[in-house]
């Protein structure tokens, strides 16, 4: 059983009740965390939206979300009773000052006293200011009250500025909640354990011993029901300023000064004020983007991204960049960043791969070690090395893996990303949240690839739905001698 600490009892006012996210993941999330002990039963869950809803309607679309996405052996029908008294609604415009925000008093007010206030924003971001502005407003915002925002935190670095002002004005930084749902994973925070836990791994994490690293996210499906949003996104924006980043600044930061969430934050920001900018230089040949076309996964015809679409679009599935990191740590050392719907496997890793061995004392040059951190599915670790080949009596060497699961060795649920993030909110607890400069630094990072894509000044590459990405990807590594994780075998 995960250990989490119980928190005190809260009121988690959402915003978007009745979309994607708060039926997929939020709801799933909080009955997990029920089922876990952590939330107590006088915590309330009050979803708005501006569908005219009656609260025992929402109960009911509440009630479906948990049998379509928590697993079959884990809905208990007790627990989901439970659940439900929990769950409130409000038929509520956020963005109106005029709306029904007495009814959200009404229920807030009752029985609140003791409870911490967390205002979920699962809304379009452009909405966070006035929903910020109203709630203050309307006087609904407590001295400790948290306000969770979703990504993506603008469309760049301009937009990012501007919620982040419109939510700051009403609500202190620390206590905003910049969710990036990847720090939540356990085998994101992993990497923090595996480098600084090991002094095997802390001694060699720097260019004198590290050739490459790849960051990869990958997934079979598409846009789903999402393509409005993210024909305007694009994977660059979707996953890399955000996610992959994130991932990255873990990869490669420093240590922080301890695990609290300023040294952890001041860390990773240094790490993405450091990346080396790209430019008209470095860009053609650094960044490559790609849309899927007609192709096959798991013996089924797909469609291509634009036909799925039936209009054009220089909206990129597929992103890969090149990038370096401008410290004596990192100097040359390529991070190879990619992520892209429509891939033939669903996978999230960390590849890093050691510089050869120098050594001249065996018949042929020993394999390069590699450390696979899976992040996504099968989570666990796997790192090859040599060792003597027992069949070649001339000192023949063989490679090797030792390859943990992390699900087999500790025999625990993996829980979603969304459960612990959510309870944190609650806690006040804001490592795994992501502080406004850091949101900055990454939009600066990427405004020059986006400026430049939005010109074409790099053509659209493409890739067969249900293959491993473009050509020029591969062209990529190879220009560095490289190779993608799997075309190392
Ligand atoms: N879905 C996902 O997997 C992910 C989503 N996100 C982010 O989460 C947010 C929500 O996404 P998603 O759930 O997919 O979006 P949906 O379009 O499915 O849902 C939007 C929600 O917002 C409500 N809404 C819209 N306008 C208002 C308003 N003026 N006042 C109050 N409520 C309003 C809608 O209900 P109604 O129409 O009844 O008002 C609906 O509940 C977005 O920022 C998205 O980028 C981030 C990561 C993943
Ligand atoms: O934030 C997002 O993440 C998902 C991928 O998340 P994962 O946990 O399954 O790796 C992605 O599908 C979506 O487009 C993006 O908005």
């Amino acid at each position: 059983m995960t250990q989490c600490h119980k928190v005190a009892p809260f009121d988690y006012v959402i915003f978007g009740a009745t979309g994607d996210l708060t039926m997929r993941k939020l709801l799933p999330a909080l009955y997990y965390r029920l089922t876990m002990g952590q939330v107590p039963d006088t915590a309330r869950i009050i979803g708005t939206a501006r569908s005219p809803l009656k609260r025992s309607e929402y109960q009911t679309r509440a009630r479906d979300a948990l049998k379509r996405f928590v697993k079959s052996d884990d809905f208990d029908e007790d627990t989901v009773d439970r659940f439900l008294e929990m769950v409130h609604y409000v038929s509520l415009d956020g963005s109106k000052p005029d709306s029904n925000w007495e009814g959200l008093r009404e229920v807030l007010n009752h029985k609140a006293e003791d409870h911490v206030r967390v205002f979920y924003y699962a809304t379009a971001p452009d909405l966070y200011g006035a929903i910020s502005k109203n709630l203050h407003q309307e006087g609904l915002i407590t001295e400790d009250s948290r306000v969770v925002l979703e990504k993506p935190i603008g469309i760049d670095l301009k937009t990012a500025d501007e919620i982040n002002e419109a939510v700051g004005k009403y609500f202190k930084e620390n206590y905003v909640f910049r969710i990036d749902h990847y720090l939540g994973k356990e085998t994101v925070q992993n990497v923090i354990a595996l480098r600084f836990a090991n002094p095997l791994f802390e001694s060699v994490w720097s260019a004198e011993h590290i050739e490459s690293v790849q960051i990869t996210a990958g997934e079979v499906v598409g846009v789903e029901g999402r393509a409005a949003y993210y024909d305007n996104s694009g994977a660059l924006r979707d996953m890399v300023q955000n996610h992959l980043l994130q991932v990255l600044c873990l990869v490669a930061m420093e240590k922080p000064s301890s695990l609290q969430a300023d040294d952890v934050r001041d860390a990773k920001v240094s790490v993405l004020k450091s990346l080396v900018p790209l430019d008209s230089s470095t860009l053609p040949t650094s960044t490559v983007r790609a849309q899927y076309t007609k192709g096959h996964i798991k013996g089924a015809t797909v469609e291509g991204y634009l036909e799925e679409l039936g209009h054009e679009s220089n909206t990129e599935t597929y992103v890969a960049l090149r990038a370096e990191i401008d410290t004596p740590r990192w100097k040359n050392v390529p991070f190879y960043i990619r992520s892209a719907k429509r891939l033939k496997a669903k996978v999230s890793e960390i590849v890093v791969t050691f510089k050869p061995s120098a050594t001249n004392l065996f018949p042929a040059q020993p394999e390069r070690n590699v450390l696979v951190i899976r992040i996504q599915p099968d989570e666990g670790v796997s790192w090859r090395f040599n060792v003597k080949n027992p069949m070649d009596d001339d000192f023949g060497l063989w490679e090797t893996a030792m390859d943990v699961h992390f699900e087999r060795e500790f025999a625990v649920r993996y829980p979603d990303a969304y459960e612990r993030l959510l309870l944190d909110a609650v806690r006040g607890y804001p490592v795994l949240f992501i502080r406004r400069d850091e949101v900055e630094a990454a939009w600066k990072w990427v405004a020059p690839v986006m400026d430049a894509w939005a010109k074409n000044e790099v053509p659209m590459a493409h890739y067969a739905a249900g293959s491993w990405g473009p050509e020029e990807a591969r062209q990529m590594l190879a220009r560095d001698g490289q190779v993608w994780h799997e075309d190392m075998e």
